[in-house]
């Protein structure tokens, strides 16, 4: 079965409170390259919560992060022409820059739907668009610029 981005993480860089199968009190957000694009579900817990019935917007903003992060891990995987099907990746990006823009309510109790495309690659550079959708409406958009960790 296709292994989740995160789980190719190094075992020292897999802490990460958003992502990092490490964290036992994370978010354990997982990310799946799927053709050209990538995927994450997340379905938040009502303590998450801004205006009731809503999700808070920091929470959105961690989601599109860590899933910026490794969808660019992803595409410079591909790019580089590295298997994303072996146990580890070489690969590690951290955020450099996130814009969030907060299209609509989100709304609680539904399983959230990110997605993420391959904007362009340059150097160590890798911008990521993003869309965060609940029900098929797009909640808020997103833009990442990973760097890539020097090895
Ligand atoms: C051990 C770690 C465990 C890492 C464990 C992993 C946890 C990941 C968690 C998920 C996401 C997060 O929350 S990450 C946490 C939030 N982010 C951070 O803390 C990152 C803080 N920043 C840094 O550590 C550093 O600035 C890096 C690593 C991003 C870059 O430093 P560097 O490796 O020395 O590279 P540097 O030469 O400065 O930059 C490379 C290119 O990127 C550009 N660049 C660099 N930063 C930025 C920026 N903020 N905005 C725009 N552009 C930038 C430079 O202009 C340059 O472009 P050019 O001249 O080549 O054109």
């Amino acid at each position: 079965m296709k292994k989740p981005i995160q789980d190719l993480y190094p075992e020292n860089l897999a802490h990460c409170y958003g992502c990092g199968k490490n964290n036992t009190q994370g978010h354990q957000l997982k990310t799946y390259l799927e053709g050209e694009e990538t995927i994450s579900r997340f379905t938040p817990d009502l303590k998450y919560t801004a205006i009731p019935g809503s999700v808070y917007g920091g929470l959105i903003a961690s989601l599109l992060d860590c899933h910026g992060t490794a969808s660019a891990a992803a595409f410079a995987c591909v790019a580089e022409g590295i298997s994303l099907e072996q146990a580890q990746i070489p690969v590690r990006c951290v955020t450099g820059n996130l814009n969030v823009n907060f299209k609509a309510m989100t709304p609680q109790g539904k399983e959230l739907v990110i997605m993420g495309k391959l904007k362009h690659i340059e150097g160590r550079k890798i911008t990521v668009e993003m869309t965060l959708s609940a029900d098929n409406v797009v909640c808020a958009t997103g833009e990442i610029l990973a760097i890539k960790l020097r090895e």
